[in-house]
């Protein structure tokens, strides 16, 4: 018998009618540029390779060092275990769509980066949404990275090797590495991250900048050496059906982008962490919400804060989903068997394709409702409010009378 435990796990392909490609847009060199990996419908090509779900092993490094374990050791575990997944996508592949796609900025949790949501972000591309998922500069990822050129002596010790393909313009540039930024001994919580929480919603921003100015026709660079030709995304978006998404810290960043930019007709936010936001913004928040939630990491605090925006004239919606925990988003709950997911808290007692399934079509169904789209999601309006027997209408976290 093979090693079946092995060929069994990977992130699960989209279920949508649309192929899926997949491809890496950094608008200049510097760490205040956009930088962010774009899921889109594509044609349906057999020879597209798929890409990397982790690009390269700095990430794996910044993982280490946020989840405080040693580096050479956890560098050897992670390349181990998840050194050769790929994503349910195509490389490059050419962009395809008849009509003009929604659009969905998505935005990373703490301590993750712009690759780690591929199953939510190509079952959305396969759905006909063209997705940009964000990394974010504000030290919040394990790792990211950007450009510098090359000093002299880094140009001259340079043998004259032989270039790679297509890394030209990046040959007198060298990558320079920013990894995740814990707090300091003593330092507060919160001044950080309302900090960096108001960097993230400037980058959604950005990110949708740049989307809009691609689909002008405006050429735009692209300082990534991809096979991508970004002339074929010109007229393919529809600039009135935007939304903003994102897990976690990425959910406190959906809220700020929320309150930044009217472009942003809805946000999805997943198993939000409220901390970063100030309680002032709630009254300026004018769009839908769907609050998704897992059922192990939420408390009556983080709870409190989402009901503060509890509207009786703009629909927030919020559910929560049996049997997950807070890594049931993010695409490690595919990638480990179930006891080391169990242990690793990866996994919860749902099977996780059921949960991701399930929260995949409620998002689907609230960003049909609130941006208008002419398909056929509204068939799981009911899961908005909660009605399956693995999800709970509100939340499963019980208040105490004080707590209120
Ligand atoms: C001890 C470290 N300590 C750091 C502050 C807490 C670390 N932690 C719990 C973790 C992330 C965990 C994780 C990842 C990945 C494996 C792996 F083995 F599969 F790779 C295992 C175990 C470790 C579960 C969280 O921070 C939870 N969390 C997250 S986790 C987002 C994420 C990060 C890395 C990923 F690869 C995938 C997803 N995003 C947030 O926005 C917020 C929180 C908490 C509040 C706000």
């Amino acid at each position: 018998m093979g090693n079946s435990c092995s060929n069994h796990l990977g992130i699960p392909p989209a279920k949508g009618p649309n192929a899926v490609g997949c491809t890496d847009f950094m608008m200049d060199h510097t760490a205040q540029g956009s930088f962010f990996r774009l899921y889109y419908p594509c044609q349906t090509t057999e020879k597209a390779e798929r890409p990397d779900w982790v690009p390269c092993k700095e990430y794996f490094n910044g993982l280490t060092d946020f989840m405080n374990i040693n580096r050479t050791l956890g560098e050897k575990i992670f390349n181990y275990l998840f050194g050769s997944f790929k994503i349910p996508a195509s490389l490059d592949a050419p962009f395809k769509s008849n009509v003009k796609c929604p659009v969905v900025i998505f935005s990373h949790g703490l301590g993750a980066f712009r690759t780690l949501y591929s199953a939510i972000c190509a079952e959305l591309a396969s759905h006909g949404f063209i997705v940009a998922s964000v990394e974010h500069r504000d030290q919040s990822a394990s790792a990211t990275y950007y450009f510098r050129e090359k000093t002299e002596s880094e140009k001259a010790n340079k043998k004259n090797v032989p270039k790679t393909p297509g890394s030209a313009q990046e040959d007198n540039l060298v990558r320079e590495w920013m990894y995740y930024r814990g707090l300091k001994h003593g330092e507060r919580e919160f001044p950080l991250r309302n900090q960096q929480v108001k960097k993230r919603a400037d980058e959604c921003i950005l990110a949708l900048d740049k989307l809009i100015e691609i689909n002008s026709g405006t050429p735009v660079q692209n300082v990534l050496q991809t096979q991508f030709d970004w002339t074929t995304l010109e007229n393919s978006m529809d600039l009135c059906r935007i939304a903003v998404m994102g897990h976690s810290f990425g959910g406190a960043t959906v809220i700020e982008a929320l309150c930044k930019e009217v472009k942003f007709k809805c946000g999805v936010a997943l198993d939000a962490w409220m901390n970063p936001l100030d309680d002032e913004i709630f009254p300026r928040v004018k769009q839908p919400i769907f609050f998704i939630n897992s059922e192990k990491f939420q408390w009556a605090g983080n709870i409190s804060r989402m009901k503060k925006l509890d509207s009786a004239v703009i629909q927030r919606k919020m559910i929560t989903i049996r049997g997950t925990v807070h890594q049931s988003f993010p695409d490690f709950t595919f990638l480990t068997g179930n006891w080391i997911g169990k242990l690793m808290k990866l996994k919860g007692e749902i099977d996780p394709e059921l949960a991701l399934d399930l929260s995949n079509k409620a998002t689907l169904a609230f960003l049909q409702r609130h941006l208008g789209l002419e398909k056929n999601f509204n068939q799981w309006d009911p899961l908005i409010d909660g009605q399956d027997d693995h999800l709970i209408q509100g939340t499963n976290v019980t208040f105490l009378q004080s707590a209120i």
